[in-house]
């Protein structure tokens, strides 16, 4: 589980994190939903430990966050990372040099299920095909969480249904994962529990599922109550 508790961060004298509390099970779709600049990426990269925050502390499964917490989570950006003049293959090779948890038999079946050719250069690749890259390097890790920053931004629906597939498939498994959103259409149906920010803070945090059974509302209908009022 990654336990968020009551994290302050703040940017010079801007407070962009005002307390935030929250948890992240394995095995569950987490949804980090708030407009531009509430501080999604903010919590990701604390999380990360990339971020140092003021106040409050973060524990993967248990444990504080230290300079070992990368052997258990990883970070998907929103846009790669590797040199662009590489090819697929290289970057898969850098990754499998770099980390001991890469796991290459699923970076392989990745690479079938997304349709890409280990040829292609990254300069190369569509945005949609970008983007599936982005998540392979990620996904073929064999850590307990994956942070994902806005994985359906700007890329077409086909790549969107494509990425929104990988999420049910054997390929996440049991593992936890925390996407950021300010577009919750395309992933409703896939996510677990839902955390609201705004102004640095949890509004509300639900179970998707919980709520559609008891209340009869989907996550839009939470979001519309919780931010119009
Ligand atoms: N390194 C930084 N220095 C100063 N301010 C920063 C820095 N990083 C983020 N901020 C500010 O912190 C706030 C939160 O930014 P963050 O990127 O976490 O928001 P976000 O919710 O992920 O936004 P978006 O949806 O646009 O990605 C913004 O006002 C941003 O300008």
């Amino acid at each position: 589980m990654i336990e968020i508790k009551d994290v302050r961060k703040k940017f010079g004298r801007k407070t962009v994190l005002d307390g935030v509390s929250f948890t992240a099970n394995r095995g569950e779709i987490t949804c980090l939903i708030g407009i531009n600049g509430v501080g999604k990426t903010t919590i990701l990269n604390s999380i990360m430990g990339l971020t140092p925050f003021s106040k409050g502390e973060i524990l993967i499964n248990g444990e504080k966050i230290n300079k070992n917490s990368y052997e258990k989570v990883t970070f998907i950006p929103d846009a790669i990372t590797m040199l662009p003049q590489m090819t697929i293959a290289e970057a898969m090779q850098f990754m499998d040099d770099f980390y001991n948890s890469w796991n290459q038999e699923r970076a392989t079946e990745l690479l079938g299920f997304f349709r890409l050719k280990e040829t292609e250069k990254l300069s190369s690749l569509s945005k949609g095909n970008s983007a599936k890259v982005n998540l392979l390097l990620g996904l073929a890790l064999d850590v307990d969480f994956v942070l994902m920053d806005e994985p359906f931004s700007g890329i077409d629906i086909f790549s969107r249904e494509q990425i929104a597939e990988v999420f049910t498939s054997h390929l996440v498994e049991d593992r936890g994962v925390i996407i950021t959103t300010h577009e919750i259409n395309d992933i409703e149906h896939l996510i677990d529990k839902v955390v609201l920010l705004d102004n640095g803070v949890v509004l509300k945090q639900f179970n998707s599922e919980e709520v559609r059974a008891s209340e009869g509302k989907s996550v839009v209908d939470v979001m519309r109550e919780v931010y119009k009022q």
